[in-house]
């Protein structure tokens, strides 16, 4: 059985960017950029006033000077009339600074009387002016491709006449759920029935992160009922399924799969939560086949679907940030598989303490309740002390404190 390192390298090494879109910008949040994004223009388009005041040229005035006002200049409303030594114009914070001026005093700095103003500071030549072109030039590149637009690279991308993005897509996903056993939600379960909770967790885990869920309902556990369903699902960027992945006698998964054309990469992983995952391709689509027990569920996909997805999405470094973090409470080593532990997490004193859950089944999902991130225990891992520093996975910030 291959290790976590050793699978999810295959996984990454067989997955690769979705074809790049256009799309536009007010609704690239999230995308990360497939080619260069050049200015189409130079920013600010013109010298202009950094504050509420007067511009005039500067001649080495001292405190005390006076000038004689001419005009206005507003943002949005240059003023045109040439300023000569000896006369300022009234400008607001953006407005172009008029011709002939280089300098500009705030407001507070002067006292103004019929017409003219009387500096209460030496000015400094050339202060409170944003000069052309000094944030960017026409052409020049403000960002890479490889770069995820969040609200501050969209705002400086708006600011340089871009109106649509060339971009990654986040993927589609299609999620089959398998069992005889399950019932949709809203349906009351009968006798040896439970309600398929794995569907809502994953579109929940999928609308997190801005991908699409597609579900195709729950698949029975029949080869021929599996493999129509599978079929659907390759509309999809990738495709999911959970449950019948294990040795049991109803786990038809990967002979399904097999029969549709399916290029196995991997069966079975040394970790706990989640041992019996398949991955491979079909039809060159990403398949996972996520083990059916709601916390091995959720762990896979953690560490091999959320890595994956952000690979489609173009992320150049898709595994999960690692968060050094105080162990709250001893555990356990020495396992024959690598372990990977649901944990709460708490702030104190600027530093978080990883507080492992008390249920740590994997067919629980109380196991994933407030749980913000995993720590991953190494096959045959010493014993790990309460208060010995770790690193943790991290999955989502703490409730209450997503901003
Ligand atoms: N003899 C062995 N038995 C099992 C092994 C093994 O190595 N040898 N592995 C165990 C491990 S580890 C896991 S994990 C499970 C995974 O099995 P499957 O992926 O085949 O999943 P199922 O048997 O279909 O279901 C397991 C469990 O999860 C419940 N389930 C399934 N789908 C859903 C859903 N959509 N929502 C909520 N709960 C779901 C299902 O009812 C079962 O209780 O196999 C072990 N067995
Ligand atoms: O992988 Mo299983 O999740 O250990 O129960």
């Amino acid at each position: 059985m291959i290790s976590y390192d050793e699978a999810i390298k295959i996984v990454l090494d067989t997955i690769t960017p979705l074809p790049p879109v256009d799309i536009p910008l007010e609704e690239a949040v999230g995308h990360v950029l497939a080619e260069p994004v050049k200015a189409c223009w130079d920013l600010p388009a013109a010298d202009n006033s950094a504050m509420d005041g007067f511009a005039f040229a500067y001649t080495g005035q001292d405190e005390g000077g006076t000038l004689t006002l001419i005009g206005s200049a507003f943002a949005g409303h240059p003023l045109d009339q040439p300023v000569a030594a000896g006369e300022a114009a009234q400008i607001t914070t953006g407005a172009p600074l008029p011709p002939g001026t280089d300098t500009v005093i705030p407001l507070e700095e002067v006292e103004e009387r019929q017409g003219s103003i009387t500096l209460l500071k030496a000015p400094i030549q050339g202060q409170h002016v944003r000069y052309r072109g000094e944030e960017f030039r026409n052409g020049e590149e403000l960002l890479s491709p490889g770069t995820e637009l969040r609200p501050g690279e969209i705002a400086l991308l708006a600011s340089a006449g871009i109106t649509r993005v060339n971009v990654h897509p986040r993927a589609r996903v299609a999620i089959l759920s398998t069992g005889d056993e399950l019932v949709a939600l809203g349906e009351t379960p009968g006798p040896g029935q439970i309600v398929n909770s794995n569907l809502p967790m994953l579109c929940a885990l999928l609308r997190e992160i801005g991908c699409e869920p597609l579900p195709l309902g729950i698949g029975r556990d029949t080869p021929d009922a599996l493999a129509e369903v599978i079929r659907a699902g390759l509309q999809a960027d990738l495709l999911l399924s959970t449950g019948g992945v294990s040795v049991g006698e109803k786990d038809h998964m990967q002979e399904t799969l097999n029969r549709l054309g399916f290029e196995r990469r991997f069966w079975r992983a040394r970790i706990k939560p989640g041992k019996p995952i398949l991955f491979g391709t079909l039809q060159g689509k990403p398949v996972f086949g996520l083990p059916g027990n709601p916390a091995a569920t959720g762990a896979t996909f953690e560490i091999f679907v959320r890595p994956a997805l952000r690979r489609l999405a173009g992320q150049g470094d898709p595994l999960p940030p690692k968060l050094r973090c105080t162990l709250a409470e001893k555990v356990k080593g020495g396992h024959k598989r690598q372990n990977f532990l649901w944990c709460r997490l708490e702030e104190e004193n600027g530093r978080y303490r990883a507080i492992p859950s008390q249920r740590q089944g994997s067919g629980q999902n109380r196991s994933l309740q407030e749980a913000c991130a995993l720590l991953p225990v190494p096959v045959e891992s010493p014993d790990l002390e309460a208060g010995s520093e770790v690193e943790v996975l991290l999955l989502r910030l703490p409730p209450g404190r997503t901003c």
